[in-house]
């Protein structure tokens, strides 16, 4: 079996993943015409032509524009079932995705309808994909800490739906010291804490997440390798780094896969999984990313193996769970 074919089997859990990212062009345009909502662009092969990013920044710009076409319930459960049909499609048992709230309601769309309709489309993926899911709230780091804390009082109603709270956008700027009253706030709710960090900024806002925010599990990280310390602190302390290579190349973090930094990650025992971001976006899915990557840095088939293990190990799943899952990896590794 080619390692491609072993990966398409491989059970394996994503960790991150934006639902607004996997707003695929033709949903797009579906949307955009079910609502009446004018895109500035006139045909699918505009929009994919469109996604040609230098940075961060590039890609949040076009990424937030897509976004006005979701309005209603219906159109965040379809979101949301589009993309559970594709991760189940990758073998994909468990995901944790995130959504951007002040996205949606910046626009004037209820917090609710957003909540409700990402609810039913992840209802609809276990009982028709088999495929188990928990949402995690994002606050948008270019906006205010105050105005995270509205977005999680408007969070309370829903509190039992959410498994924990993310920080995420344009990352350079708005280092994570910003948030940690909120993040703190959200602890005591009995939330997890998730940040994105080491994207394209410096190693210190890592430690800032590490040190002030008390993350965990970290978005990315891929910074944190320009420093020795942080390397054999995220090694002792195994924290789980949700990587993605295809966002990482498409967004220029990295100029080739093959520099991508997990090899040297795996190398110096960090706890590494693979994710695809905003998979509409960067071009793949989880699979995608897998196999672009083994492909790239030469991953064995025993660190595949590993990677999907950690997928699991690194979720916010009861220990229970995580054992199950990784008894079906293992399980799959040895019959193929
Ligand atoms: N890769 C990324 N980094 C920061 N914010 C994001 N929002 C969606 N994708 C993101
Ligand atoms: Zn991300």
């Amino acid at each position: 079996m080619s390692l491609d074919a072993f990966i398409a089997g491989l059970p394996k859990a994503e960790l991150h993943l934006h639902i607004e990212g996997s707003l695929e062009p033709e949903l797009m345009f579906e949307l955009a015409q079910r609502n009446g909502v004018a895109i500035p662009y006139d045909s699918v092969e505009a929009v994919r032509a469109a996604y040609d990013f230098s940075n961060l920044q590039d890609f949040l710009d076009i990424y937030y524009a897509g976004a006005a076409v979701l309005l209603t319930r219906q159109d965040f459960e379809d979101l949301a079932f589009a993309y559970f049909q594709r991760a189940a499609a990758d073998s994909v048992r468990h995901a944790e995705i995130f959504f951007d709230p002040q996205t949606h309601t910046d626009r004037g769309v209820p917090f609710a309808v957003v909540v409700e309709g990402l609810i039913a489309g992840m209802d609809r993926a276990k009982a028709e994909l088999g495929v188990t899911s928990g949402l995690i709230l994002s606050f948008l780091r270019h906006l205010s800490e105050d105005e995270a804390f509205a977005t999680l009082e408007a969070a309370k109603p829903y509190l039992h739906h959410f498994i924990g709270v993310g920080l995420d956008s344009s990352e350079v700027g708005h280092p994570p010291s910003k948030f940690q009253r909120v993040f703190a706030a959200a602890r005591e709710l009995g939330l997890k804490l998730c940040a994105h960090a080491g994207e394209e900024g410096p190693p210190e806002y890592v430690r800032e997440a590490l040190d002030l925010l008390h993350i965990d599990r970290m978005d990315h990280g891929n910074r944190s390798m320009e420093d020795e310390a942080l390397i054999a602190r995220l090694a002792a302390e195994q924290m789980t780094l949700t990587v993605c290579p295809l966002s990482n190349l498409k967004l220029c973090v990295v100029k080739d896969l093959k520099d991508h930094p997990v090899p040297e990650m795996l190398r110096r025992g960090l706890h590494v999984t693979l994710n695809s971001d905003d998979p509409s976006y960067f071009g793949g899915y989880v699979n995608a990313n897998y196999s672009q990557l083994a492909e790239a840095v030469s991953l064995t088939r025993q660190q595949v193996v590993q990677l999907a293990k950690n997928s699991f190990e690194g979720s916010f799943l009861s220990d229970a769970d995580k054992a199950a899952r990784i008894a079906e990896v293992d399980a799959y590794a040895a019959a193929n």
